[in-house]
């Protein structure tokens, strides 16, 4: 049975920051009373700042059991302005005690060779998972929306969307540059466990209203979750939402 969307509405993105902080410091508690540690997909874009706006000054936060996960990255060096490692490092992970070896990047030996960059990214993930061929189930992609309805690097219409037998796949035409890039797919993505969206500004405002109103199928309205699908929605974001789809506040 599908996940059934859940989705909030915050008047503003320092709200969904707030909420953010609560929420994803929440979720790796209880993974790690779980499973003895929290694994964590980021997505690029505008992502990094919401999140770590207050969650980087989270003391309650065991860090140390944190393992993180790209859910798309450009096939860029990692010190790039367009490498979205760079963003989670500024925003994130310079500010907090995540040791280095629980974060996993694009092998930078590979960023000419987008096809072996995501064959290795898929490996690292399966090593991280302790080696099994089966699924892994992620315990929370934060995932973000492009104005046009993509996720990760999932765009419309393109061959990446009906890729179900890799983890992770690679392209080298992204209609957003940078062109060269790897993105998790949907297979993995929707066995996570949580699936949250993070979704501000009226720029996506059109979008939200396309997959969550008018059940379009664009690359975002096909995210599934094992446990939860969320969507944390700003004003903006929700703007042109039919009132009856939405709660306020976790
Ligand atoms: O290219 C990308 O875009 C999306 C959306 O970014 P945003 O700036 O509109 O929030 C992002 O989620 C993805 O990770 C990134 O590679």
């Amino acid at each position: 049975m599908p996940a059934t969307p859940e989705i909030f509405r915050f008047s503003s993105s320092d709200d969904i920051s707030r909420a953010l902080d609560h929420f994803v410091a929440e979720t790796a508690r209880a993974a790690i009373a779980r499973s003895g540690r929290f694994t964590v997909s980021l997505s690029g874009g505008s992502l990094p700042k919401t999140l770590a706006k207050n969650l980087k000054d989270n003391k309650s936060i065991e860090w140390s059991k944190w393992h993180i996960f790209f859910a798309d990255e450009r096939c860029v060096a990692l010190d790039h302005d367009e490498s979205n490692y760079l963003l989670a490092k500024q925003q994130l992970l310079d500010h907090v005690p995540i040791p280095a070896t629980h974060v996993y990047t694009i092998n930078q030996a590979l960023v000419q060779d987008h096809k072996a960059a995501a064959k290795d990214y898929a490996a690292q993930i399966k090593t991280a998972f302790g080696g099994s061929d089966a699924m892994p189930s992620i315990d929370l992609n934060l995932l973000g929306i492009g104005p046009d309805g993509h996720c990760c690097s999932l765009f419309p219409g393109h061959r990446l969307l009906d890729v179900a037998d890799v983890w992770v796949a690679s392209l080298d035409d992204s209609p957003k540059p940078p062109p060269s890039r790897i993105t998790l797919t949907y297979p993995i993505i929707n066995n996570a466990d949580i699936n949250l969206f993070v979704v501000t500004g009226d720029g996506k405002a059109d979008a939200i209203h396309k997959i969550v109103d008018q059940k379009e199928a664009l690359p975002s309205g096909r995210v599934q979750a094992k446990g939860r699908l969320i969507w944390f929605l700003d004003d903006g974001a929700a703007g042109k939402l039919n009132a009856s789809t939405l709660k306020y506040n976790l």
